[in-house]
């Protein structure tokens, strides 16, 4: 693309800061960014990112808005890199900025998570997209990045848009992310990587969360824990299946290679409990459970590990977790 791009990324947070480095270095990008609690941090001192693999940078972007309101106006992709967390009302509000020209760019883990972004802006093309970066955000705007670095992408196909133009739009995307000189492969069906993902968070964002130990913790603590684990993978990949989403055989013994090859990782959910956030449940568990539930699919590890972790979030939500310890009767 050769003349100005307006990109519009809602979510800096660890993974949005990230992306909004990689965008912002392009030189015909024009990057607005909508921040919510860092707003204040990013107007006035920028992002910093401190990267494994591109080195520590200080950035700010065209213009920092708090809403979507404030950013108001045309763009030619809106990239959505906020939690995917009540998607119809962040969709919704979205709508100062998107038009039926922009293209939605979700940057998320989960499935379903396209839905209700068709449902509110069903003439916009959208471009779903699995993140293996692994990013933390260690203070308002400061943004630590390790050496994993991967996108996947592709189109969630919109009949009503003409294929050249969803396809010249994917390409367009796929030539920011090269001048912004990150790695990336492009998916003819999206959905089996998402699906891929979805295997790999069902685990380890759940179980990390529920323990609060790392994988590798996890994967010690007893002649129990990996083929528990491998259980509820299986139990993920029959969902798919049965959704027809063409699943690999031999994945759960490739991302067992994956994690064992990895120090103890924590995840975002495992972070988002530590800071009290609501969790991401419903496009990472809660998406799976409904599938399996309709296509009759027995998930007797996942009913289980969706309820406690519900359970978490519930708590979280409730102020009651891990609550300290009362001196009253
Ligand atoms: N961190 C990681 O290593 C990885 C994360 N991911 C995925 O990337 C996505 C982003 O995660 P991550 O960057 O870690 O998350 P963070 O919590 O670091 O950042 C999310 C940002 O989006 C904002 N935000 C969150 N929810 C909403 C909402 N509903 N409406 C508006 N703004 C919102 C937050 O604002 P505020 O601060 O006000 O809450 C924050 O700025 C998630 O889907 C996650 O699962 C995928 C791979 C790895
Ligand atoms: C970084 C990674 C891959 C770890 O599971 C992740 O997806 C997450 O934390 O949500």
């Amino acid at each position: 693309m050769s003349g100005k791009v307006d990109v519009c990324l809602y979510g800096a947070g660890a993974i949005g800061s990230f992306y909004a480095f990689i965008l912002n270095r392009v030189s015909n990008v024009q990057l607005t960014i909508i921040a919510r609690s860092n707003y204040e941090a990013i107007k006035a001192n920028g992002i910093t990112l401190d990267s494994e693999n591109h080195g520590k940078h200080l950035f700010s972007p065209y213009k920092v808005a708090s809403t979507p309101a404030e950013a108001a106006g045309h763009y030619d992709y809106v990239v959505c890199v906020n939690k995917a967390i009540n998607q119809e009302a962040v969709a919704k509000s979205l709508a100062p900025v998107i038009d039926d020209t922009t293209t939605i760019v979700l940057i998320q883990n989960g499935v379903g998570n396209e839905d209700p972004f068709r449902a509110q802006f069903p003439n916009s093309t959208i471009l779903s997209c699995v993140t293996w970066v692994g990013a933390t955000q260690t203070s308002p705007g400061f943004v630590k990045h390790i050496a994993s670095e991967f996108t996947e992408i592709g189109l969630f196909p919109n009949p009503s848009v003409s294929p050249n133009i969803e396809s010249s739009r994917l390409d367009n995307f796929i030539s920011l992310l090269k001048a912004g000189n990150t790695k990336f492969a492009i998916e003819d069906n999206i959905q089996i990587r998402r699906w891929e993902k979805v295997v790999w968070n069902v685990a380890w964002n759940a179980i990390t969360s529920l323990t609060q130990i790392d994988t590798q913790t996890w994967l010690h603590s007893s002649p129990d824990s990996i083929p528990l684990t491998k259980q509820l993978m299986e139990e993920v990949i029959e969902v798919a299946r049965k959704s027809g989403v063409p699943m690999r055989e031999g994945l759960v013994e490739e991302l067992f290679v994956k994690i064992l090859a990895l120090p103890g990782v924590y995840t975002s959910m495992q972070k988002d409990v530590v800071a009290r956030n609501p969790l991401e449940i419903d496009v990472i568990l809660g998406v799976p459970v409904t599938k399996a539930r309709e296509l009759g699919v027995k998930t007797p590890v996942l009913e289980v590990i969706y309820t406690l972790v519900q359970a978490v979030d519930y708590g979280i939500r409730q102020g009651k977790i891990f609550p300290s310890i009362s001196t009253s009767v």
